[in-house]
């Protein structure tokens, strides 16, 4: 296995992101824990930008001791005087140092001629070389650069004491097939190669940032340039985490691997995401919030029977605990299941599993992702409730309007199994509903507390109402859940309508008994 030497550019290139302008603390945070996730090499900053940056530079570098520091610099002998001090004290002081070799940026960025750029970059690396013990030099725009021009300052560069040649697609415009055959171009081609290590420095404008810097790889490249989530200037840049697991997951095909700490991944993803505010999105590779989450009933019953059926990173690899089985409108009954079990319903009767799934995929259709919480709502029902079902809710109509008055439908099944439909008004939405079942019950029932609460979180939070109500001289609780405030009102209401009921049959069973 090849070892490819990962370079860290978040804070960097990542801090280049629009919006994002980290503090000294902030890049000192991300900085050590760079160095614990074990990338070979962090550049810090741009010293000669700013003196925060010089700052930031400076402590990383006194800090650090398990990676390389480096810091970005023109092809100016003050920038680079600026970056030795800054790196000066550090335990493997590396100048990165850079100027553009296409014909666009050569012509109307630096207004040089191309044998000027060759002259300058040479000047800069020997300047460079009489400081640092390693400099690497980037040829700004390689991949939109002529290659024999790239292959003649290279050559130059090498020779003037550059170890490192980096040829970074700066805009984001090359394709995988393009840059392959670039780097072995180069190490075909630049006569003291063996002296250099290459490097790829991908942007993502075409979304090709990663597959372009394994495609480098597969091409000779040395060294990858990333930045942890991708971030970067415009699109970002190649995100440190994918190429990592990619080579991980497929060094049987790259026949290279990294030196990270891939258990630390998912932690420096997500301090990087807290300290600039630029949030992973849920579909991320690797370390989004779905990356190990499973919610089609075919893949969750494919992940029960053998986990490796739906997923080729476990996720205890990048530092994530566990995977996560979500329950919503695609899951099937062996997650469904499996979720029972895990909360603790290990003697649940089929009949139970098939009502109560049938009440979960209702939910379901109406809800994102159905909560542990939601289906401890769900079972207590079942539990409690299908015991003293004497009248059962099936459906409800409200109609309700600041200049109307409420009106209520319910379509009831009654305990000797008549379907009642019935309708009243109120002087609001409940008393509506209330008043439609006191009509169906046919005898006065009086409501004595009402109280509501939301299951979960959230716009589509189930919804769970209490009540107290007194039917004739008899009072008994009630408990309704529903995702609508209306429906989980009427349940509740008929809950408690039903213990009255249950219990009067029960004094009266026991009368009976004693009788005979
Ligand atoms: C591809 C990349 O990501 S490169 C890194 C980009 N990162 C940054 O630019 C962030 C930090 N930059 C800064 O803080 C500022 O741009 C500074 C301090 C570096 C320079 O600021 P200023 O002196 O105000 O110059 P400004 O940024 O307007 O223009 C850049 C100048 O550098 C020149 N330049 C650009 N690249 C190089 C280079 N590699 N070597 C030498 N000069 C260069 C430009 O031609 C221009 O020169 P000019 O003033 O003679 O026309
Ligand atoms: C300075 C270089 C490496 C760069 O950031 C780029 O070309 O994108």
């Amino acid at each position: 296995m090849r070892k490819i030497n990962v370079f860290d550019t978040t804070l960097r290139d990542g801090e280049q992101s629009p919006g994002v302008s980290l503090n000294f603390e902030e890049k000192v945070e991300i900085g050590k824990q760079l160095e614990r996730l074990g990338t070979d090499i962090i550049e810090a900053g741009f010293p000669a930008s700013s003196k925060g940056d010089f700052e930031a530079v400076k402590r990383i570098s006194d800090l650090v001791s398990d990676s390389s520091v480096t810091g970005l610099s023109r092809s100016l002998q003050k920038d680079i005087d600026v970056s030795w001090e800054a790196l000066k004290n550090g335990a493997e002081p590396r100048l990165h140092v850079f100027l553009a070799t296409s014909p666009v940026h050569m012509k109307y960025k630096l207004g040089m001629t191309p044998d000027q750029v060759v002259e300058n970059a040479v000047e800069s690396v020997k300047y460079a070389r009489q400081r640092f013990p390693k400099v690497q030099f980037s040829a700004e725009d390689a991949c939109r650069s002529d290659w024999d021009f790239l292959v003649r300052i290279t050559e130059q560069v090498i020779d003037a004491g550059a170890e490192v040649i980096n040829l970074p697609d700066t805009v984001g415009y090359i394709t995988p097939a393009e840059i392959q055959e670039m780097f072995t171009y180069m190490k075909e081609n630049v006569r003291n190669i063996e002296k250099a290590n290459l490097s790829a420095h991908c942007h993502d404008d075409l979304g090709m940032a990663v597959a372009n810097s394994l495609a480098a790889v597969e091409g000779g490249a040395d060294q990858v340039e990333c930045a942890i989530n991708g971030i970067g200037e415009r699109a970002g840049n190649a995100s440190l985490e994918e190429i990592a697991v990619a080579l991980h997951i497929r060094g049987d095909y790259y026949k290279a691997k990294t030196d990270l700490t891939l258990n630390e991944v998912k932690r420096t993803s997500a301090l990087v995401s807290r300290v600039t505010g630029m949030q992973v999105p849920n579909n991320k590779a690797v370390v989004g919030d779905n990356a190990f989450a499973h919610e089609s009933g075919i893949h969750q019953d494919g992940m029960l029977k053998e986990k490796s059926t739906y997923e080729i990173i476990t996720p205890e690899l990048v530092g994530v605990s566990s995977n996560r089985m979500v329950l919503g409108k695609h899951s099937g009954r062996h997650a469904f299941v499996e979720k029972l079990k895990e909360l603790g319903y290990h003697n649940t009767t089929e009949e139970e599993v098939k009502r109560v799934f049938t009440a979960f995929k209702a939910l379901a259709d109406k809800k994102k992702e159905v909560s542990d919480e939601d289906i401890f709502a769900l079972m207590t029902e079942e539990k409690l409730d299908s015991s003293t079902a004497h009248y059962e809710l099936q459906s409800l109509q409200v109609n309700y309007g600041t200049h109307n008055i409420p009106t209520a439908a319910l379509t009831v099944a009654a305990p000797d199994g008549e379907v009642v439909e019935e309708a009243a008004t109120g002087s609001g939405s409940v008393e509506a509903v209330y008043n439609t079942i006191e009509r169906i019950v046919g005898d006065a029932i009086t409501l004595k507390d009402y109280r509501i609460q939301s299951i979960t979180g959230g716009e589509d939070a189930l919804a769970e109402v209490f009540v107290t109500v007194r039917l004739n001289d008899e009072e008994a609780p009630g408990r309704g859940t529903a995702h609508d405030v209306l429906e989980a009102s009427a349940k509740a209401y008929i809950h408690a309508v039903n213990r009255i009921l249950s219990r009067r049959a029960e004094g009266m069973e026991t009368a009976e008994t004693l009788e005979v």
